[in-house]
């Protein structure tokens, strides 16, 4: 029986993020609780430790502030207040003196910093405290704040909380924004650090603990140990069968690798069989003698615990499609098969009972928002990834793997998962084949669809990694190669 719950044990600690919202609401209850400006100093406490950490020696090393007037400011004016104190040449730059914030400004005046007009401070600093704006920014940056996007810099840019101008909850950009080289949160992650484009922004992000009480994260990153503890294990007991067998509809004469690629993946996902079907069969025995192959189509291939349908399908896709959403094994649709879906609508998944995995790279999630009266290209999806993920999740009823530079998995419940391994070198081509083919193995021992798409993205990454080394361009197959040993790797 596929199990669609999440097998995560809760003790283990997920990268956790947080909406404004729920930092809102926790925070308030803190707050209620302690002295006035408590959270305030253990967050410019951090901020401060982590500046410390990345300054030769503090001691005369030339920090700038950029002050926005909120607490976001404040944190960073208390924060210079701490490196003065041991030193720090420290200056404030403030985008709107007459709203400055007041205690923090005093603490860092006290402290030996002082206030300048000059924006040219921003390219002298041997570190630059971004304090513009955190939870608290609406819109694209101020006039004032949005010329510093883009100046020249010489030390280190240490964003507060969250780099100006990308929204917290979603990681949008819309406009100028802080690139910053470290980020150092507060009280738990933000979406918007862990999705592009907003992560690329964030650099190096630093958690600092300020005891808040949270709710469940409705965004989270597995991490080593999550993984490790998701992955499958034969027991004593298994059998091929029990370990589950992923059907795999992929490849056409006209584009028969995609089939061996998906093949690859799978044979390296935990099942303990591949069954493939479609118009390689020939050439997956050949390369994959360990693959059972057919020509029949899904619906007479014989019994699966899940179906990969469409890398490479071409005109036979729909057909697969069809067939394979018939039975009642959970199906991933990737490629070719999610453009006929888009083309069909949800209404092709009504009824279904076994979850569906939709594994879309951005051009398809186009093509799948299409299909639900929403036209949008593939950038702006890539701008767009919580967004686009979630609402395709919702409408079609379907947990949602969305690739690219940040991959974004997303449950039709709301929840979301970001994958933090991923690197440039695992766009070649047929990467993204060898990735359904490995999801679509993980669904067929049992994992639910949220848990084998993020284990499978985690995965995938760590292998393109591995592959790539100190950095080389790889194949598809290499990524398939290394699958072994970044497994080996998470349970040694
Ligand atoms: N939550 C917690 O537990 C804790 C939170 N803490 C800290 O508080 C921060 C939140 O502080 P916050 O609420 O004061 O808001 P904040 O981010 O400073 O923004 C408001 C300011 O920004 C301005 N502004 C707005 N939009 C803008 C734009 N587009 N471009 C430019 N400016 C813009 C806006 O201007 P105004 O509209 O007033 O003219 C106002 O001045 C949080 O991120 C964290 O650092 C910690 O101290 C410890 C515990
Ligand atoms: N810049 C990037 N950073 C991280 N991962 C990437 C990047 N570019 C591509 N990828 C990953 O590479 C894979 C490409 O898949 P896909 O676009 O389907 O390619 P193909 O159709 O050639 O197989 C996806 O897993 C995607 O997330
Ligand atoms: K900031």
């Amino acid at each position: 029986m596929t199990c669609t719950c999440s097998r995560l044990p809760k003790e283990i600690p997920l990268r956790q993020a947080h909406t404004v919202a729920q930092v809102r609401a926790a925070e308030a209850a803190l707050m209620a609780a302690l002295p006035d400006g408590t959270l305030m100093q253990r967050a410019a406490a951090g901020l401060a430790a982590t500046c410390a950490g990345l300054l030769p020696r503090v001691y005369g090393s030339r920090v700038l502030v950029l002050a926005g007037s909120g607490d976001n400011g404040g944190d960073a004016l208390f924060a210079a207040a701490r490196l003065a104190r041991r030193g720090a040449r420290a200056e404030a730059l403030l985008l709107d003196p007459a709203k400055a914030h007041a205690e923090g400004l005093a603490a860092l005046l006290a402290a030996g910093g002082r206030v300048t007009g000059d924006a040219g401070a921003f390219g002298r600093a041997d570190l630059v405290l971004d304090g513009i704006v955190g939870i608290g920014g609406s819109g694209p940056l101020r006039p004032a704040a949005a010329p510093f996007a883009t100046m020249a810099r010489r030390g280190p840019v240490v964003a507060v909380d969250v780099p100006s101008g990308v929204d917290p909850d979603t990681g949008e950009v819309s406009g100028p924004a802080l690139r910053a080289d470290v980020t150092v949160c507060f009280g738990t992650h933000k979406p918007g650090l862990l999705i592009d484009p907003g992560a690329e922004y964030a650099g190096v992000v630093h958690l600092v603990g300020i005891g808040l009480d949270l709710p469940p994260a409705p965004v989270a990153a597995l991490q080593h140990a999550d993984v490790a503890a998701l992955l499958p294990v034969p027991g004593a007991e298994s059998d091929k069968y029990r370990r589950g067998v992923v059907g795999v509809a992929a490849g056409s004469a006209r584009y028969p690798g995609a089939a061996l690629l998906a093949v690859a993946g799978a044979l390296r996902g935990g099942a303990g069989a591949v069954r493939y079907t479609g118009h390689a069969a020939e050439e997956v025995v050949r390369r994959h003698p360990e693959a059972l192959v057919t020509e029949a189509g899904p619906a007479r291939a014989g019994r699966v615990q899940a179906w990969v349908v469409g890398p490479g399908g071409g005109d036979g896709a729909e057909q697969a499609l069809r067939e394979a959403l018939d039975t009642d094994a959970p199906v991933l649709a990737d490629a070719d098969a999610l453009t006929e879906l888009g083309r069909l609508g949800p209404a092709l998944l009504a009824g279904r009972t076994a979850p569906t995995l939709l594994t879309p790279h951005a051009g398809e999630a186009a093509r799948l928002l299409a299909g639900i009266g929403e036209h949008t290209d593939a950038d702006t999806v890539a701008a767009h990834r919580l967004r686009s993920a979630r609402l395709l999740a919702a409408r079609y009823g379907a947990t949602v793997l969305l690739k690219g530079s940040t991959t974004v998995v997303a449950d039709p419940d709301g929840r979301a998962r970001t994958n933090p391994t991923g690197t440039g070198w695992l766009g070649t081509a047929g990467s993204g084949d060898v990735l359904a083919g490995l999801a679509g193995s993980l669904l067929a021992t049992g994992l639910g669809p949220l848990d084998a798409a993020s284990v499978a993205a985690y995965l995938h990454g760590l292998a393109g990694r591995h592959a790539a080394g100190t950095g080389a361009p790889i194949t598809a197959l290499d990524i398939a190669e290394a699958l072994p040993s970044v497994w080996r790797s998470l349970t040694g």
